[in-house]
């Protein structure tokens, strides 16, 4: 018959086991057999790095060490190291989580002279909150994610985008980096488009103007909806002329083919404007007024056009 405290040890939901000096097992219990699928016959008075080659030798035997010499309690968290023996864990809904997440303590067993001569290690099985941990950061990624994208065509939203435009300027005060370019695009006559084909055809249109935009950006480059029917694009380290020849660029791309929406194509057009960020310009409404006059100048002049801003005035491109 076990003593109450042998069928604790034995029963628990918790691995417990014991090393001596040599880091020989003295004590496996049944949840490390279940995990392991070595019996504590099997595992009893063998070494624990011959029967586990895989656990961090060097690392474990400096923890063990330190509680034979200091004599005192030692933890490590799933959160520093994810486990130290390649347990299966049960969960159907595993978040990524490959093997058992494990918290361990080390406790010093002492003898009546009060030397160490043994260490116990409990293994706790911290896979449920590894799983809720992790399912919250990306959730919480996901809700950041789509907190910064606009709902009707997935780009980017006004509230990135001018974080965004925050950012660059601060890059350049601090690194004197090379300057950044606005460009502002509004499509041409697109009360019309919606007036004509109705408003959910106009909501294609602004998607299919934002999948057009997409694949002539560079990866540094930002592009975002800006309002209604207007967009927005921050080319980092791009001067004037560099911007100028983009514009164009996403220009024709948006006016040279029809969009098909239902049975009906549509024409659709964009006038842009653009500014570059350089002195006197210091802060994000400048330049973005700047793009805007200048996309003010695009539809002056008769739309499907790229504008560019010149200090202090503004001069069709
Ligand atoms: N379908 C749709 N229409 C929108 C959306 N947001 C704004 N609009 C419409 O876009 C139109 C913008 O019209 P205006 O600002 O008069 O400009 P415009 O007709 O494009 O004319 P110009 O800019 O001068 O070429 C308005 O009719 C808005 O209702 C949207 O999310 N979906």
């Amino acid at each position: 018959m076990l003593s109450p405290a042998d069928f604790i040890v034995s029963e628990i939901n918790a691995g417990i086991f014991m090393l001596d000096r040599e880091y020989r097992v003295l004590l496996w219990n049944r949840f490390m057999a279940h995990h392991s699928g070595l019996e504590s016959e099997a595992a009893i008075g063998r070494n624990l790095f011959e029967l586990f080659p895989e656990l961090p030798q060097k690392w474990l035997v400096k923890k063990i060490d330190s509680v034979f010499v200091l004599k005192n309690f030692a933890f490590t968290s799933w959160e520093q190291r994810p486990y130290l023996f390649r347990f299966q864990h049960n969960r159907p809904i595993t978040g990524g989580i490959d093997y058992m997440r494990q918290n361990f303590t080390f406790m010093p067993m002492r003898d009546e002279s009060g030397e160490v001569e043994a260490v116990v290690v409990t293994l706790l099985d911290a896979t449920d909150s590894a799983i809720y941990q992790t399912m919250m950061q990306g959730a919480m990624q996901k809700l950041e994610e789509s907190s910064n994208r606009d709902g009707l065509t997935g780009v980017f939203n006004r509230r990135y985008i001018d974080a965004r435009i925050f950012d660059e300027i601060q890059r350049i005060q601090r690194y004197q980096a090379v300057p950044f370019s606005v460009v502002l695009l509004d499509l041409d006559h697109f009360k019309r488009i919606n007036d004509t084909y109705g408003h959910l055809a106009g909501d294609e249109v602004l998607r299919e103007v934002a999948r057009r935009v997409q694949p002539g950006l560079r990866e540094p480059d930002v592009f975002g909806r800006y309002g209604g029917e207007e967009f927005i694009l921050i080319l980092p380290q791009t001067d004037i002329e560099g911007a100028r020849a983009a514009a164009e660029r996403i220009r024709f791309a948006i006016g040279s083919e029809t969009i098909v929406s239902g049975d009906e194509h549509i024409a659709v057009t964009a006038s842009l404007g653009v500014a570059e960020f350089a002195p006197p310009f210091a802060t994000a409404a400048e330049v973005t007024q700047a793009a805007d006059e200048a996309l003010y100048q695009s539809k002056h002049a008769g739309r499907n056009r790229v504008s560019v801003y010149v200090a202090q005035q503004s001069k069709v491109g």
